[in-house]
């Protein structure tokens, strides 16, 4: 036979008792199930407010009518007239006796825990006379239990320690007579020697199954409740928490010992002593296999089971040089912290012996901290002791599972999500059946922090990278769509999602903790938008701390750069296709990187030279590896690439430069492209990269333009001055096509010089043939000495840009 529990909210509606009744009817099958229920849903909550408002002299009696009402509707819904009278009759009862009973606290301002037990006794006894008077429509027979005449106890009222024995007896003996019929049995009410009324604390009607359970030696205890069984992690904190098929007793308990809510682990163990089977099940969604806890789980590929937490705790840190290798210093601390009741969440010591740390319920740190130095009196008075100090605002996390007893690493992949996260750990604690390791951090971080290690270790879900950008322009609206396009894809093939939570361009900004539509992001931008703030934008990204974030910069503005170290310091990783950040000064451009590897995350650049082309990748690996390199030469301008693979024959330059602009291959102000800026800044990314320590103005330029253009005061005047030195463009076009040759315009690093300068090659160099906006670079190296290796392509437009600064964001993905 099985024993059934249904908890609050399965009683707690006309819907949820009629599925009860379905489930208990299907059940029956296998034989009489032993139903036994709780309360319905809030009324428990509801009758210790109405006992304490008697107990205060305030008025109950609506609370009390309300109870009644809830009662009597589900009756009326679930039973045609004719067959209300017995159970209305019945429920009447109870509600006199209880409106008697708070009368008498009313009167008497007094309410002793032994009045409370019994004015909370009526919460089971009414749901479960209603639920076994519908039930009796449908298996014949059924009948009401009140437990609490079955289940005997000391009497330490409110939370009482069942006689196992006799208990036993009694339902043995109870059952023997009753097993024809489906027993509807109160969960969580008991009784002493004098038959006063008890009640068996937290997660009572848990108990008053397993109690059952083990009694009758039932094959299996089921409890049906409002969720999915177990799950990963609390479902509240981590959307991606999923159910567990399957647990160990020892596993149930540590994961519900940090707080999970679905079971109250000490309620299992005398389910767990007769190794009876648990399944925790769903309601309202009753198909659903649930978890199954037991003794011989199959072997499964989960690394952990799960992650349970402690929202608000406080740590206790006791140090001194007395508690060196003086054995007997914890047994009286714990000895003296168990005798006054104070729970102990969670325990570690340093191998110097010169500290103990150890958790405790915020409510009682300041109780221990007294305790403590009353007991140590004489220690601290002799500095052997250093004066408690208390820590308060902190969370515990913990992961939990079998498994991990077999696998080395996962400490280092529980703290490198941390770590990478930005989450700093408090102290740690690894129980010895290596089942559980906790630790505690700083209360803000847990949600992060959950999160962080559920994706670490549930890697066969989809990672979520979380996004904030900056930048809606040509890059910024091509990456957008890029992203909505290829979300499918990285669902598919990468296990990644790319939420965009944060956007800014300089007039506005958005943020959406669920991702910002990216179908409609435009619309969303200018409806919902507030004025753009940098300082805000970063600020609020910090504040939504969320594991796995992303910085991406899009724009071609000085302003951002200042928030890069910030930001990379908060372990939030930085992608950036504007290259005015590594082409500042040097200190700058090291500090990123300094920021970057101490933290922890990453720091990517691609799109700073060639756009979408692997450049900056390629030397690091060939730096990474040990190659030297001798010579970098180069085409870097998209731009300038561009015009002087079109500027031939009748073409006119002020032309084909404009082209270039609405190509989308130019900087916002293509001035920065033709005055060698955008090329300098490149070189000189790649030189620092390769190990040169260098300033911008170390990099040699020769100009391709005459003074005027240079000196045009805006694009405008620039492109006026373009067409009045035509002249000057069309000579050095005929120069080159007289002798064969092209324009090129050739970056070189060498012997630690570099140096832009404008060539006429002809078509023996390799660089000589290029097309649209090329790009080209050649390393040479030591590896690379005979034949260097070289890079071509497209070096700029929005599309390769974009693509480049989405492969770094998915590379941020990868390194998690
Ligand atoms: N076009 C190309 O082929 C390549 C471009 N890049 C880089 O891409 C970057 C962006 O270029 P485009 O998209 O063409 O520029 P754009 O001018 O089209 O867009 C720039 C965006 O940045 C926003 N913005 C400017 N200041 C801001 C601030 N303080 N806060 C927030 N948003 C701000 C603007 O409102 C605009 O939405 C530049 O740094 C450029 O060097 C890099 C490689 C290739
Ligand atoms: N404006 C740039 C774009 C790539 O960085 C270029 O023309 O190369
Ligand atoms: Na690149």
């Amino acid at each position: 036979m099985k024993v059934l529990k249904f908890g609050g909210t399965s009683v707690g509606s006309v819907q949820s008792i009629s599925t009860l009744i379905e489930i208990v009817k299907q059940e029956k099958t296998g034989g009489n199930p032993v139903v036994v229920l709780s309360a319905m849903s809030g009324v428990t909550n509801l009758l210790t407010a109405m006992a304490a408002k008697a107990e205060q002299g305030e008025d109950y009696s609506d609370d009390l009518k309300h109870i009644e009402k809830r009662h009597f509707d589900v009756i009326k819904a679930l039973l045609p007239a004719s067959a209300q009278n017995p159970v209305l009759t019945r429920l009447k009862i109870y509600f006199n006796e209880l409106e008697d009973l708070l009368q008498a606290v009313f009167n008497l301002k007094e309410l002793s825990l032994q009045t409370r037990d019994l004015i909370l006794s009526y919460g089971e006894r009414c749901s479960t006379a209603m639920v076994s008077h519908i039930a009796n429509k449908h298996f014949e027979g059924s009948l009401f239990v009140d437990g609490s005449e079955l289940i005997k106890t000391n009497s330490d009222f409110g939370s009482a320690r069942v006689d196992t024995e006799l208990t036993e007896r009694l339902i043995t003996a109870f059952y023997r007579e009753h097993q024809d019929r489906v027993l509807f049995v109160t969960g969580f009410i008991a009784s002493n020697a004098q038959n006063r009324v008890t009640t068996l604390g937290r997660g009572g009607s848990d108990y008053t199954a397993a109690v059952w359970a083990a009694a009758l030696h039932a094959s299996e205890i089921q409890i049906w409740t409002d969720v999915n069984g177990m799950m990963t992690a609390d479902p509240r904190m981590v959307s991606k928490a999923f159910p567990l098929a399957e647990l160990s007793y020892t596993e149930a308990m540590e994961l519900s010992y940090f707080g999970a809510k679905v079971i109250y682990p000490p309620t299992m163990i005398p389910a767990f002593l007769k190794k009876i089977p648990i399944v925790i099940k769903n309601t309202f969604d009753p198909g659903f296999a649930g978890t199954f806890i037991k003794n011989d789980v199959r072997p499964s590929s989960l690394q952990i089971k799960g992650i349970s937490s402690i929202d608000q705790i406080s740590i206790i840190n006791l140090s001194g040089s007395g508690m060196v290798g003086k054995t007997g210093f914890s047994g009286r601390l714990f000895s003296l912290l168990s005798r006054e009741q104070i729970n102990i969440v969670l325990i570690t010591q340093s191998s110097s012996e010169h500290s103990i740390t150890f958790a405790v319920k915020p409510e009682d740190a300041v109780r221990a901290v007294g305790l403590i130095s009353k007991e140590f009196e004489l220690e601290l008075e002799a500095r052997k002791l250093d004066l408690p100090e208390v820590e308060n605002d902190l969370s515990v996390l913990a992961i939990v599972g079998e498994n991990m007893r077999h696998t080395p690493g996962m400490s280092g992949k529980l703290f490198h999500a941390l770590g990478r996260n930005g989450v700093n750990v408090r102290a740690i604690a690894q129980g010895s059946s290596e089942y559980n390791i906790s630790v505690i951090l700083t209360r803000g971080d847990l949600s992060k922090a959950v999160n962080a290690v559920h994706e670490a270790f549930f890697s066969d879900l989809k990672r979520t990278l979380n996004v904030f950008c900056l930048g809606t322009g040509n890059i910024g609206k091509t990456l957008f769509r890029q992203l909505r396009e290829q979300s499918p894809f990285l669902d598919k093939n990468n296990d990644l999602q790319v939420k965009v939570i944060g956007m800014a361009n300089s007039r506005l900004m958005h943020f959406d903790e669920q991702g910002i539509a990216l179908n409609k992001w435009e619309e969303v931008l200018t409806g919902h938008g507030e004025p753009a703030n940098l300082e805000q934008f970063v600020k609020r990204m910090k504040a939504f701390n969320l594991p796995n974030c992303v910085f991406v910069d899009n724009t071609a503005s000085e302003a951002p750069i200042a928030y890069y170290q910030g930001v990379l310091a908060s372990s939030i990783s930085v992608v950036t296709c504007n290259k005015i950040g590594n082409s500042g000064t040097l200190e700058q451009y090291s500090s990123f990187k300094d920021t970057a590897r101490r933290f922890g995350v990453d720091f990517f650049y691609e799109t700073n030279v060639g756009a979408g082309l692997p450049i900056i990748k390629t030397l690091k690996d060939l730096m990474l590896s040990g190659d030297k390199l001798s010579r970098i030469e180069a085409i870097l301008s998209g731009t300038i690439s561009f015009i002087f693979n079109n500027f031939k024959g009748e073409h006119d330059f002020a032309a084909i430069v404009r082209e270039a602009q609405e190509k989308g291959y130019t900087e916002p102000d293509p001035r920065d492209d033709l005055n060698g800026k955008d090329f300098m800044r490149k070189m000189l990314i790649l030189a620092r990269d390769a190990g040169y320590p260098m300033e911008a103005a170390d990099v040699q330029i020769e100009n391709i333009l005459p003074d005027s253009c240079l000196h045009a005061d805006t694009v405008a005047e620039f492109y006026e001055e373009l067409v009045k030195n035509r002249g000057y463009f069309e000579r050095l076009k005929a120069e080159a096509e007289g002798s064969g040759r092209v324009l090129r315009y050739i970056g070189k690093l060498e012997n630690g010089v570099v140096r832009i300068a404008l060539e006429m090659v002809n078509e023996s160099h390799p660089f000589y043939m290029l097309s649209g906006s090329d790009n080209i670079i050649s390393f040479t190296t030591e590896r690379y000495k005979d034949r260097p290796l070289v890079v071509k392509g497209p070096g700029a437009g929005a599309e390769v840009t974009a693509a480049g600064v989405f492969a770094d964001i998915i590379n941020v993905g990868h390194s998690l």
